[in-house]
């Protein structure tokens, strides 16, 4: 898109994560459901991070993981999320900007600490979220830039926004000066668990357009749609967005809109270290496909290959140029 200041924007809880590799017997503990992503306290915080191992710290938040993806595939990327202006507030700003993202959200002077997710990662590469919000819940309308959010050809939204109070409201705010100003808006449901907390406000939005495309894994779109049939939430999907995407592990993705259905595969890895950010990732192939105006089944490969690059060590974040590691498998002309 010519006019574009972005090529993606992205807004959602800006987070911090303490990520540690564990054992089954830890989440039975701390009384964890494995894979899900629990809403914490601050004591609660502190007691898994007393009994947590040596940890391993770095930027994290779901949207934002996926922005610094597209940036480093190349593109022009912004983010809007809150911290607040203590230490790991300020690593988290380093961090964004150094990856080439432009942010510019006001730091909270006040109020909670910048938001952590302690992240518990078991042998098979599964990870179990425990995220203090923190300063991330005050995310809230007044941090929505109209110019930067209409400079911006694709505003992507994360479902973990309807969480905190006030981020919804910006969240809506966001997608009508996206809509007004004719670009398109996209939302990641975040987790099947996000979902059942959610589920009819979601549905919503995708039914009256409030969002265009839709990112989804499998178990996210059977808690949509309350079904185990595949086809049948597919096709569903299908009726209710513009455009949907489906991820589904070692099986690939499923992209449909009312006028296609298009298959890409998944990249094989020879082992799965961690999951953490494997859909932000997916996310951030597509969307900068997407961007460029790549086919569906480019984008869905796009997609599948910075997955794979970063479930393959420890974190959410990219470890090396995906824009490099897309040049030479040829997906980004
Ligand atoms: O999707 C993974 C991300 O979700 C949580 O928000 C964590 O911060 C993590 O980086």
């Amino acid at each position: 898109m010519a006019d574009v200041k972005y090529d993606v924007l992205g807004i959602g809880n800006a987070l911090f994560d303490v990520l540690v590799r564990t054992d089954e017997a830890f989440l039975a503990k701390h009384g964890m459901t494995k894979g899900s992503m629990s809403l914490i306290d601050e004591a609660r915080a502190a007691a898994i991070y007393k009994d947590m191992g040596p940890a391993t710290e770095v930027s994290g938040g779901s949207a934002a993981n996926t922005i610094v993806g597209i940036g480093s595939l190349g593109a022009r990327a912004a983010y809007v999320g809150k911290v607040k202006d203590d230490q790991i507030g300020k690593l988290y700003v380093h961090d964004i900007r150094a990856a080439g993202v432009a942010f510019n959200t006001p730091a909270a002077k006040d109020g909670p600490a910048t938001g952590c997710s302690y992240i518990l990662v078991t042998g098979d590469g599964e990870r179990t979220m425990n995220t203090y919000l923190g300063a991330a819940q005050d995310l809230s309308p007044a941090d929505i830039d109209p110019a930067e959010i209409a400079g911006a050809g694709i505003v992507y939204l994360e479902g973990y926004l309807w969480d905190p109070k006030n981020a919804k409201d910006a969240f809506l705010k966001a997608a009508k000066i996206a809509h007004d100003a004719k670009r398109q808006v996209a939302l990641t449901l975040s987790d099947s668990f996000c979902v059942d907390r959610y589920r009819d406000e979601f549905l919503s939005l995708m039914r009256n357009g409030t969002v265009d495309i839709v990112f989804a894994n499998e178990s996210e779109l059977h808690a949509l749609y309350m079904t185990s049939d595949f086809d049948a939430a597919l096709k569903q999907l299908r009726n209710d967005v513009n455009l949907g995407v489906v991820t589904r592990s070692e099986k690939g993705c499923m992209v449909v809109s009312s006028e296609d259905a298009v298959a890409a595969p998944a990249f094989p890895v020879d082992k799965v270290v961690d999951t953490t950010g494997a859909g932000d990732l997916f996310a951030a192939g597509f969307l900068y496909g997407l961007a460029r105006n790549f086919g569906y089944k480019q984008c869905g490969e796009l997609g599948a290959l910075a997955a794979a690059e970063v479930i393959q060590h420890i974190g959410a974040r990219p470890q090396v140029s995906l824009k490099e590691l897309a040049g030479q498998r040829g997906l980004t002309g």
